[in-house]
């Protein structure tokens, strides 16, 4: 089974603004409202692929009501732990004039301490051994920076594996507990390791580094340049495929999706490649957080190119 933890979900709001001007009014041309956070976005794109998954975190007032009816309309299956706190709702940016997308998301409002033992327990009678477990995004603001270490125990310790989607702190203290897999983007890698990076080579070397510490698989997402697909055997860089961008929101959860579900069907290396370079790049065509269709990342596969490093 493929379960995925989202600690800090999210409703989307993706406005769209013509040349947005700090300062001044700026009038929204479109409004869309999508579910999300990483993990959930995850679900959403193993769904789409055909897959299924179990989707947990914590959920809370009508935000998290919305969360759980879409993924209920979508079959999705779901065990979350139902917090007082209002979920949070994430704004992103999109000036369809510039090409450029910001994001705001909130922090997320503290979880109570009895909520974070209950999502560990949920988590410890969810994983059986061989299960995919994906953990992915932020926290609420309280909790404590080692989480991803010790939900990463807890899961290895059930004979589960951890595929980690996290930033800076998370990230840095995930790795000590040796998920199976890692996808940061460069900006979270270069905040993790706390150097910047510059160019293919330098980023592939610091990605080897992190092989060597007993990570599997360490995907490393550039936006537009593709992405690295590092392991023991050697390191593909999936070369970034130019698309009309819609919003590139959730571009790299579909990576993670994609490598989940190929995972999950024993894909050989270079089909699961192809696969999570795809789903990337489909995502990036849609608007907000929508996922792409099955036949969209189909289609795209044929066109990813991958050099050997
Ligand atoms: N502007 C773009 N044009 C083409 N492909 C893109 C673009 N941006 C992203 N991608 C594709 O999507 C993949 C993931 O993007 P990115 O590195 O931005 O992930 P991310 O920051 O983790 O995304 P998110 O956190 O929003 O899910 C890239 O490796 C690339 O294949
Ligand atoms: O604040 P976090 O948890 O780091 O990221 C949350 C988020 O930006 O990630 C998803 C895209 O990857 C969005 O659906 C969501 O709003």
């Amino acid at each position: 089974m493929i379960i995925t933890v989202t600690m800090n979900p999210a409703i989307d709001r993706t406005i769209e603004i013509a040349d947005f001007t700090v300062g001044k009014v700026n009038r929204i041309e479109t409004s869309k409202i999508d579910v999300g956070g990483k993990g959930i976005n995850v679900s959403k794109v193993i769904q789409e692929l055909g897959g299924h998954s179990m989707a947990t975190g914590f959920v809370g007032g009508a935000t998290g009501e919305e969360i759980k009816k879409h993924l209920k309309d979508k079959g999705i299956q779901f065990k979350f732990i139902d917090v007082a706190e209002e979920t949070r709702t994430n704004i992103k940016m999109v000036d369809s004039l510039k090409g450029i997308q910001t994001d705001f998301n909130e922090s997320g409002a503290p979880v109570a301490e009895k909520n974070i033992v209950a999502l560990k327990k949920c988590i410890e009678e969810l994983c059986n051994p061989g299960d995919l477990v994906i953990i992915a995004g932020s926290t609420p603001c309280n909790v404590n920076h080692d989480i991803y270490l010790e939900l990463t125990q807890l899961i290895k310790n059930k004979g589960g594996k951890v595929l980690l989607d996290a930033d800076a702190n998370y990230l840095m203290e995930g790795i000590k507990a040796t998920p199976f897999l890692i996808k940061p983007n460069l900006e979270e890698l270069q905040r993790a390791i706390g150097t910047t990076l510059e160019g293919v080579e330098a980023i592939a070397k610091a990605g080897k580094d992190i092989v060597k510490r007993g990570i599997t698989h360490v995907v490393i997402s550039m936006g537009e340049e593709g992405a690295l697909f590092i392991r023991e055997e050697g390191t593909i860089w999936a070369q970034g495929i130019q698309v009309p961008v819609g919003s590139t929101v959730g571009a790299g959860d579909a990576m993670v999706a994609a490598m989940a579900y190929g995972l999950e069907q024993e894909y050989d290396y270079e089909k699961l490649v192809r696969l999570s370079m795809a789903a990337g790049t489909a995502a990036v065509m849609t608007k907000g957080t929508e996922s792409a269709a099955r036949e969209k990342i189909i289609e795209i596969e044929k066109q990813v190119q991958l050099i050997s490093l």
